[in-house]
């Protein structure tokens, strides 16, 4: 039955809370299997004695004892302590000391999170060797408040108590007094959650108690009765003790003693027996003050040990503090790190997926080099056979090269033979334009410089079935004989007569001299004259129709042979600049015919210049001048 109120108690007092919390128990296993680090967890101020939890003690206290509600007090060091078995939850097999002081749920957080962060660590971190030597430490109270050495000191503190009260008891005549005060219960003991110093008080009250008791018994001769009617009077306790005392004596009457043993009935003549009954219980008191004292030197170590944890704790908690903001620190520098490692690691697939796309591009280039580079080698061999091939040849050519270079010699001397022969020919040719020029003016002014052309154009069919032949006209030679209606002969002489056969280049010969004249820059005026529809405009321009360049007339005809002319004069050094201008003259009306603006209103005036030495110069005002340097510019 102890045990199992020990495991319920353990239960209810390792509760975050401080109540029965079989939840917040479950959550603690730890704290479970070693409840005293809970205990010893929740750190007091210094000074603070009165509100340290209550002790629990193992089996070094007897049985007896625990169940019997006695009050001792032990005069050792005059400290007083107080043992209540309603509170010893003790397992008889275990060490460890435990306490119904709540536990403090910040603190077993606390310690909860340490033990997470001892786990997540994965060194050994400063908390988690800091929480190590706090484990030590316990273990090392627990060691100390073990079985054998609580009851080598209760022993030996009972010894000394005993011996103490003998000598009390033996001179103190007012033992009578103190038999009730004995049996009195202090009222702080029933309380298990009053203040320490007020179990010291307490305490002490049950030292003086004990100290009459001795007396009493050192008289022998007190009665029993009165001594506890007397006792009830300087008793400081007042009511509450004579009500301890009346239960004292009933239980003396009925014969069981507060450990539950069976007591033999005293007479009330029996002094002897009762005085054996109180010096027995006098040395269960004496054991018990002897436990109270060395629990109490317990009690002092475990404050000074409560002090120096609560001083490391309270270290500790700051460093854990800063610990867990440093923490936090690091978790948001390693978050921003990760987002930003993500984001580098999305930028780089990115650059990958780029790069082995280029990379296949290279790929398919570095294939393609190669097969060019095959077929570069290739062509390679193949021109190195033609370049040996084109050696060959050079050197043939070389050679050959030599020989055409002393042919080129000697055709270089050949050449200048040529050119000063060229030289010497030009020089001749010179001279002979020259006098061709001078033979040709000549020529041309011994057939005078007017010469008159008769042309005889063909009967054309209209006039030929309107008419029929014409026989009253006979051409000869350079001359024309016209039979008249008298039937007699006129004859007309011209420079020469083109008969009806006469082809237009026929007629062009006599012109293409006075051609050459203009080139060698003689004024030369050409004209037809005659009635309508005697042919002047075909044998000037040729007939309407396109009929083919062997019909042109004499125009273009002269156009051509100047053009041709000043391109055979350009190899003699001769350069010509050609402007055309085109007049009619109608009706003694001049008209510009190559007016680019179609003027017809413009007026010309034929003006006549006198060049000293060179005669007189027609030109005409306002007529239009026009740039050619080729045939087909005039023959639109
Ligand atoms: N030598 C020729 N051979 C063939 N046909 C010719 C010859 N001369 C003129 N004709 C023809 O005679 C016709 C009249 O000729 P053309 O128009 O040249 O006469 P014209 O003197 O210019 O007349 P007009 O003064 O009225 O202009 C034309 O049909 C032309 O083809």
């Amino acid at each position: 039955m102890e045990q199992s109120h020990l495991s319920t108690m353990s239960q209810h007092d390792l509760s975050p809370n401080g109540h029965s919390d079989k939840e917040g128990a479950s959550r603690l296993p730890s704290a479970k299997v070693n409840p005293i680090v809970s205990g010893l967890s929740k750190i007091r101020p210094p000074g603070s004695i009165s509100r340290l939890p209550k002790l629990r003690l193992n089996s070094a206290v007897d049985s007896s004892l625990l169940q019997s509600p006695i009050h001792v007090g032990a005069s050792k060091k005059n400290a007083v302590c107080k043992v209540e078995n309603m509170h010893g939850a003790v397992s008889p097999n275990s060490d460890k000391v435990f306490t119904d002081e709540p536990v403090n749920s910040m603190k077993l957080s606390q310690r909860v999170k340490f033990s997470n962060l001892k786990r997540k660590s994965s060194g050994e971190s400063p908390l988690s060797k800091k929480m190590k030597t706090e484990d030590s430490r316990v273990a090392a109270v627990k060691a100390s408040i073990s079985k054998k050495a609580a009851r080598r000191s209760i022993h030996k503190a009972l010894e000394i108590t005993r011996k103490k009260a003998m000598k009390e008891a033996v001179g103190n005549p007012t033992a009578k007094k103190g038999i009730s005060a004995v049996k009195q219960p202090p009222r702080a003991l029933k309380n298990p959650a009053l203040p320490m110093k007020k179990v010291v008080n307490k305490a002490t009250n049950v030292k003086s108690q004990r100290t009459t008791v001795t007396a009493t018994l050192r008289n022998k001769s007190a009665n029993a009765n009165s001594n506890l009617t007397t006792s009830s009077k300087t008793n400081a306790s007042g009511k509450k003790t004579s009500s301890l005392q009346k239960k004292s004596s009933e239980s003396s009457i009925s014969g069981r003693g507060s450990g539950g043993e069976k007591k033999t009935l005293r007479k009330p003549w029996d002094l002897r027996g009762q005085v054996e009954d109180l010096k027995g219980e006098l040395t269960k008191a004496n054991e018990k003050g002897a436990l109270i004292d060395d629990i109490l030197t317990r009690i002092n170590a475990l404050e000074t040990e409560n002090k120096n944890i609560y001083v490391e704790k309270k270290a500790l908690t700051t460093n854990v503090s800063k610990g867990q903001q440093e923490l936090t620190d690091l978790r948001q520098l390693i978050d921003e790190n990760e987002r930003e490692f993500q984001g580098k690691l999305h930028r780089l697939n990115l650059e990958n997926e780029d790069c082995k796309h280029q990379i296949q591009v290279l790929q398919r280039s570095r294939d393609d080099i190669d097969l060019e580079c095959r077929k570069l080698r290739r062509e390679k061999l193949d021109a190195g056979d033609h370049i040996a091939d084109l050696n060959r040849t050079c050197k043939l050519k070389t050679d050959e090269n030599f020989e055409l270079s002393g042919e080129l010699k000697n055709l270089k001397h050949k050449l200048q033979e040529v050119l000063a022969n060229n030289q010497r020919l030009h020089q001749e040719n010179r001279e002979f334009e020259i006098d061709r020029r001078r033979l040709l003016n000549d020529v041309q002014e011994l057939k005078g410089n007017i010469r008159v052309f008769c042309r005889v154009r063909p009967m054309l069919a209209s006039e030929i079935q309107e008419q029929g032949n014409i026989d009253h006209i006979e051409l000869t030679g350079k001359s024309i004989n016209v039979i008249n209606e008298s039937n007699k002969t006129l004859k007309y002489s011209f420079d020469n007569v083109f008969n009806p056969e006469v082809s237009q280049e026929a007629v062009f010969e006599d012109i293409a001299q006075l051609v050459q004249s203009a080139l060698d820059g003689y004024n030369v005026c050409i004209f037809a004259y005659g009635q309508t529809g005697a042919g002047k405009t075909y044998t000037m321009e040729g007939p309407d129709d396109n009929t083919g360049s062997e019909h042109e007339g004499i125009i273009p005809r002269a156009m051509r042979l100047i053009f041709e002319k000043g391109e055979e004069k350009r190899k003699f050094d001769w350069n010509y600049d050609l402007v055309v201008q085109h007049v009619e003259i109608y009706r003694e009306i001049l008209q510009d015919l190559l007016d680019p603006r179609g003027d017809l209103n413009k007026k010309l005036e034929i003006k006549t210049v006198t060049k000293s030495g060179k005669g007189q110069s027609v030109w005409v005002k306002n007529l239009s001048e026009h740039p050619v340097s080729q045939f087909r510019q005039v023959n639109k």
